[in-house]
């Protein structure tokens, strides 16, 4: 596993931004070699989101060849609800790059029959070959996705009851009302996300730094599923220095070093995990 800490949250949205722009560009996708990537909602994403976008503007970088599939979906919220995650995605980011929206996968938390509708996600995934790069958040709780505390870290695209927590934490997006916030959600499973060929994880501010700890200063654990992720080969978390705070000096020391070794002696992407 890699961590990369950054001063700020706009510092980790930017650095992010360049990341993607920099595999996406290197895998040098076309019409028969699409890049396939994994997308979270929330709010720590939207700087990473805006930045991509400017690469776009820029001409530095295109989404034609790109197919994407979002982590969640809200049950029973309409599509056009301004909390659905199909909003989120498209106002925030599709509608401003160059993506073909048949490209674009984001699970229908309306679907007459939810099981067949995460199923046909999983294929759908296969399909496309596989996630090359799955974008993730977390929750204070240390959920990935909608992967509550308890939830299998061998699961698989489902639909999963929201913790107490959760609800908690998204009622500030419905006019911190807790009764209006979806009680259900669709969600990829850990097991869907460790599938990927590289995992990136972004976390900032103060309320997530115990669920960033338990991360990666402590073992493999269901109620903590990010932590999931100290068995995939190729984890990158990149978090800023308010994340930190529950961290060991000596973790954050190691990390930070690691990262001035690659900009200043120029160490290639991929120096470590
Ligand atoms: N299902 C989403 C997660 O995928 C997301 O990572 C999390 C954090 O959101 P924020 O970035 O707003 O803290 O929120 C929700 O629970």
């Amino acid at each position: 596993m890699r961590l990369v800490i950054l001063d700020t949250s706009k510092s980790v949205g930017e650095w992010a931004a360049k990341y993607v722009m920099k595999r996406i560009n290197d895998f040098k996708p076309g019409p028969e070699r699409h890049f396939v990537l994994g997308l979270p909602t929330g709010s720590t994403p939207l700087g990473m989101y805006k930045q991509l976008i400017e690469f776009h503007k820029q001409g530095k970088l295109s989404f034609q060849y790109v197919k994407t599939f979002n982590m969640d979906e809200y049950v029973g919220l309409p599509r056009n609800h301004e909390e659905s995650y199909h909003y989120y995605m498209w106002n925030n980011f599709f509608k401003h790059i160059d993506i073909e929206p048949e490209n674009v996968h984001i699970l229908d938390g309306n679907a007459s029959n939810l099981v067949e509708e995460c199923n046909r996600f999983e294929r759908q995934i296969k399909e496309a070959g596989g996630v090359e790069l799955f974008i993730g958040g977390i929750g204070p709780d240390g959920h990935i996705a909608f992967n509550e505390p308890g939830s299998s870290l061998v699961s698989r695209t489902r639909v999963k009851t929201l913790a107490q927590d959760t609800l908690e934490a998204n009622a500030r997006f419905f006019n911190n009302d807790i009764q209006k916030v979806p009680k259900q959600a669709l969600t990829v499973g850990v097991g869907t996300v460790l599938d990927a060929q590289e995992v990136l994880i972004l976390i900032t501010g103060a309320q997530k730094s115990f669920a960033l700890y338990k991360a990666i200063e402590e073992g493999v654990n269901h109620m903590w599923t990010v932590s999931a992720f100290q068995q995939h080969a190729n984890t990158l978390m990149i978090c800023d220095e308010d994340a930190t705070l529950e961290l060991r000096v000596k973790t954050v020391k190691y990390f930070k070093g690691i990262l001035r070794d690659v900009h200043e002696l120029g160490i290639p992407d991929g120096y470590t995990n």
